[in-house]
């Protein structure tokens, strides 16, 4: 077939123009981490979600339906830093929100860091930094691609969903420091408090939400979708019993603006305080990509507290879906509507309260991984004369006491091998092996491959161990998160505006696709410890 030659300026499979003149580019990207929302929120209470929120991110935007975390444990700090470097714990290096450390002999928190000290507050709140992340963020990436003229700014209630996301070399990241009521940041982005910051902070937020107690944003009889109130199970706010509307907060002596994290008013507060980072730093007004990165952490707290079936989750999802339609629609004024990309994801789900399934004979149970390990290190003692052979535990996973171990003239692999199958008679536990025998292992997939991708050489611990479905490391009340199961890995996540086309796909993607696919729309590297795959449906 005879080739007709291009038109002028027409790209054709065997021509290219010869300079791409402009390469189309957001002025923005908007990244929202719900922290622990489950993929099903976005479904569960969808017939009391208003246009403007949820529902528009799925009418408007492109939803990737079966999204799921590729690793182990799906906590807050390996969330977002996967989310914003298509990495995982075996290469980025945040195996938890704490992790033991054998040279320390004590947990390091995930952004501790004491080489920098608090601004903006008088306590330790932020005496933290991205120091322990060991890859480049996307933010890093697109300030490598214009030799750092894009902005990057990451706002959390929680210091490592500010800090992780924003990047080693982020403009600024702010977070909330609860014993004071005020956001700080630390002399790693800078010396000072901005005024504007300051502004915002004598704005005294945190006392004007606490003054009025906590009620349903309607009548509580039209909770249908809950259980009733009153649950033994879940965690009342301190100093109150029953763990009930109207919830009166500020209770709490030692921090009394600490309870705000734990309401749906956390998650307006940081949204308060993100329209005003955007607007001080201009971002989006710029000739170059600008990157806002927010985490909204009070669904966490509030759903540890009172479970995914509690009326308060509920109440703060629909409080939030308001929230969305409102901040969406500041963007559109601000920045422009088409002219940001954004995206909305979770940092892992949660497990329903224990208590609540075993009342609907629904398997889960609570376990307690400080009694497990005290208990093992009796027996080891009886077993081995080892004193402490498990000197440290966290992330599901023990860490054996190979300097106790040798002194009492003992093998390491007969107290290991001791430990696991004592763990193995534990019917809260599933499995238990040596992570350094992890290949070798029978197990399914995904599990072999999460577990793999969370365990890093030079960080994880020694024996993994996996609690069963519905299975927590919690007490009596509230629940938590950390496993494989798809409850905590099954994640929302939807990118909307900019070079986004309208659509839904269930094909299976990876929390690590996020990044890779922001980079193919921005053409900009992926970052340095990338593993992730660009979702071709919405980079087209
Ligand atoms: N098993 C649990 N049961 C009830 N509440 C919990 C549990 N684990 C954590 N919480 C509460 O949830 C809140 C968040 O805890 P924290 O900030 O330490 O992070 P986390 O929830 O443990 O982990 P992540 O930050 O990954 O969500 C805190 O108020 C904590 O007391
Ligand atoms: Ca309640
Ligand atoms: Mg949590």
């Amino acid at each position: 077939q005879k080739a007709t030659s291009p038109k002028p300026g027409q790209a054709t499979a065997w021509s290219r123009p010869a300079v791409q003149k402009n390469i189309n580019r957001p002025k923005l990207v908007v990244g929202i981490v719900v922290d622990q929302m489950r993929w099903d929120y976005l479904y569960r209470y969808a017939n009391r979600y208003t246009d403007g929120g949820f529902k528009r991110l799925l009418k408007d935007g492109f939803s990737c339906e079966n999204t799921l975390i590729n690793y182990t444990p799906t906590i807050t700090a390996c969330g977002h830093t996967c989310i914003y470097t298509g990495s995982v714990p075996a290469v980025h290096g945040i195996v938890g929100n704490d992790w033991y450390n054998r040279e320390l002999s004590r947990d390091v928190y995930c952004a501790e860091d004491s080489t920098v000290n608090t601004v903006g507050s008088t306590s330790n709140a932020g005496k933290m930094s991205p120091r322990n992340m060991q890859v480049t963020t996307i933010g890093d990436e697109l300030r490598l691609s214009n030799n750092f003229q894009s902005k990057v700014v990451g706002v959390a209630i929680k210091d490592r969903g500010a800090i992780l996301p924003a990047g080693h070399s982020a403009t600024a990241a702010y977070w909330y420091d609860g014993t004071t009521g005020n956001w700080v940041t630390s002399t790693y982005y800078m010396t000072q408090l901005p005024d504007w910051a300051t502004d915002f902070n004598s704005m005294k937020w945190p006392a004007r939400y606490l003054s009025q107690p906590w009620t349903p944003l309607y009548p509580i009889e039209t909770y249908t979708l809950s259980t009733a109130d009153n649950k033994p199970y879940e965690g009342p706010f301190k100093p109150a019993v029953n763990p009930t509307f109207p919830h009166n907060l500020g209770g709490d002596k030692g921090t009394p603006f600490k309870s705000i994290s734990s309401t749906p008013f956390g998650n307006t507060m940081t949204l308060e305080f993100a329209k005003k980072a955007l607007e001080a730093y201009g971002l989006g007004k710029g000739s170059v990509t600008d990157m806002l990165a927010i985490s909204l952490s009070s669904t966490d707290y509030v759903g540890h507290q009172f479970g995914p079936n509690s009326v308060e989750v509920e109440d703060t999802y629909l409080r939030l879906d308001k929230d969305l339609a409102a901040f969406f629609k500041y963007l559109d004024e601000k920045v422009g509507k088409g002219q940001y990309l954004f995206f909305i994801t979770a940092d892992h789900g949660v497990a329903h309260v224990p208590g609540f399934m075993q009342e609907n004979k629904l398997p889960g149970a609570s376990w307690s991984e400080g009694k497990a390990v005290s208990d093992l290190n009796k027996l080891a003692k009886e077993q081995f004369g080892v004193e402490k052979a498990i000197e440290g535990a966290g992330n599901y996973q023990l860490y054996l006491n190979y300097d106790a171990i040798s002194q009492a003239g003992k093998s390491a692999t007969d107290v290991r091998d001791f430990l696991i199958n004592t763990l193995l008679k534990d019917p809260a536990i599933s499995n238990a092996f040596p992570l350094q025998n992890l290949m070798t292992t029978t197990l399914p997939e995904p599990m072999r491959t999460m577990m793999a991708n969370g365990f890093n050489r030079k960080r994880s611990g020694d024996i993994q161990f996996v609690l069963q479905p519905g299975y927590i490391d919690g007490g009596k009340t509230g629940t938590t998160h950390g496993l494989w199961y798809a409850y905590d890995a099954h994640i929302p996540l939807v990118f909307m505006g900019w070079g986004v086309h309208a659509g839904k796909s269930n094909r299976t993607m990876g929390m690590t696709d996020i990044t890779p696919t922001i980079a193919a729309m921005l053409h900009i590297q992926m970052p340095s410890g990338n593993v992730g795959h660009v979702i071709e449906e919405v980079a087209r």
